[in-house]
């Protein structure tokens, strides 16, 4: 027997783990400018952009998004002071759906396996705050709060405007699919902090994984570890860090949408032995009941069968028993 370096509930599956020796950089991974909307030929080359990304990798990241750094460097830096108190601390504002009390969430589990990551979950609401899950904030840092709900904001502002450019993608209105959505709900953001990890040929900060949603927008401090599966050959693809780039995903709503046409891709986190890493992560999701089928244009076009079957995730915080991590 080797020395433990981890307790056994974080170890993956053997063919789940990462090869440490091998990082495949992401050279074509589209890094998309959001600076020039302004006529119609920009808009139309950067929807064009979207679409391509959304065909071929699932992902793409885009630079120029309009939100101010100051907003992504300051939730980085709370974020990170508060994943830096003590557990107890930390325990003090633990995530209880019993309680119905969003929070400090504990390493949670993926099929069984436990994620090398700390959690702080919180809703951005807005006046429609409704009580059934509750923010709660720490008392340190006393900041965090304030630029959690600001990067929320920011960031639910930045999604409807790339959903909008997914529309247009798509040959629609921008309208089309921005109809499904509204600002200020009572949509999740996650913080996450993987802790530096002394097995990481072992765990994974994110096993793989696909997203439910319809876009996940999300901020990753210099550290990195986010990696995506390439469609092209199954080879895990680096996602590099970029200074204040939001990393963008589909997810299987926006699969359905469009009858399979956008992909969502697998994703995890790799680790480090050495450092600790920081990401931040707003599901940008339909209004709660919304019916996600393909589109009836997409079914007009070239792929007239659809191959998902309507579904919805209905009011998906009306149950909050069914939220409870295993
Ligand atoms: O922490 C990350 O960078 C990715 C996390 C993720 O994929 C998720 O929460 O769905
Ligand atoms: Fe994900």
């Amino acid at each position: 027997m080797g020395e433990v370096l981890v307790d056994e509930a974080f170890i993956q599956l053997e063919e789940n783990r990462p090869n440490l020796a091998l990082t495949v950089d992401d050279d074509e991974l589209p890094v998309i400018d959001l600076s020039n909307l302004e006529d119609d030929a920009s808009l139309a080359s950067v929807a064009a952009q979207i679409g391509h990304a959304c065909r071929t990798w699932g992902f793409f990241q885009v630079i120029n998004h309009g939100v101010a750094d100051e907003v992504i460097e300051n939730i980085l830096s709370e974020a990170g002071k508060f994943f830096e108190l003590p557990l107890e601390e930390k325990r003090k504002i633990g995530k209880d759906f019993r309680k119905r009390q969003l929070g400090f969430c504990e390493p949670d589990r993926v099929h069984g396996v436990r994620q090398w990551r700390q959690g702080f979950d919180y809703l951005v609401i807005g006046y429609d705050e409704d009580k059934e899950l509750t923010n709660q904030w720490p008392e340190y840092p006393p900041e965090l709060r304030k630029w959690a709900l600001k990067f929320s904001s920011e960031t639910e502002k930045l999604g409807m405007r790339i959903i909008g450019l997914v529309s247009l993608s798509l040959g629609r209105p921008a309208s089309k699919l921005s109809g499904y959505f509204k600002l200020n709900t009572r949509r999740y953001t996650k913080l996450h902090h993987c802790p530096p990890c002394p097995a990481p040929h072992l765990a994974l900060g994110a096993s793989a994984h696909e997203d439910e949603g319809a876009l996940a927008l999300l901020i990753q401090d210099s550290v990195g570890g986010l990696e995506i599966k390439r469609r092209a050959d199954g080879e895990w693809i680096r996602v590099r860090p970029i200074p204040n780039a939001y990393v963008v995903n589909v997810g299987h709503m926006m699969e359905a949408w469009t009858n399979g046409e956008y992909v969502s891709v697998m994703h995890r986190v790799k680790l480090k032995p050495d450092k600790g890493r920081l990401s931040c992560i707003l599901f940008f999701n339909p209004i709660h009941g919304t019916t996600i089928e393909p589109l009836e244009e997409i079914l007009k076009g070239e792929s007239p069968n659809p191959k998902y079957k309507p579904y919805s995730l209905g009011n998906y915080f009306a149950k909050p028993e069914e939220l409870v991590n295993n």
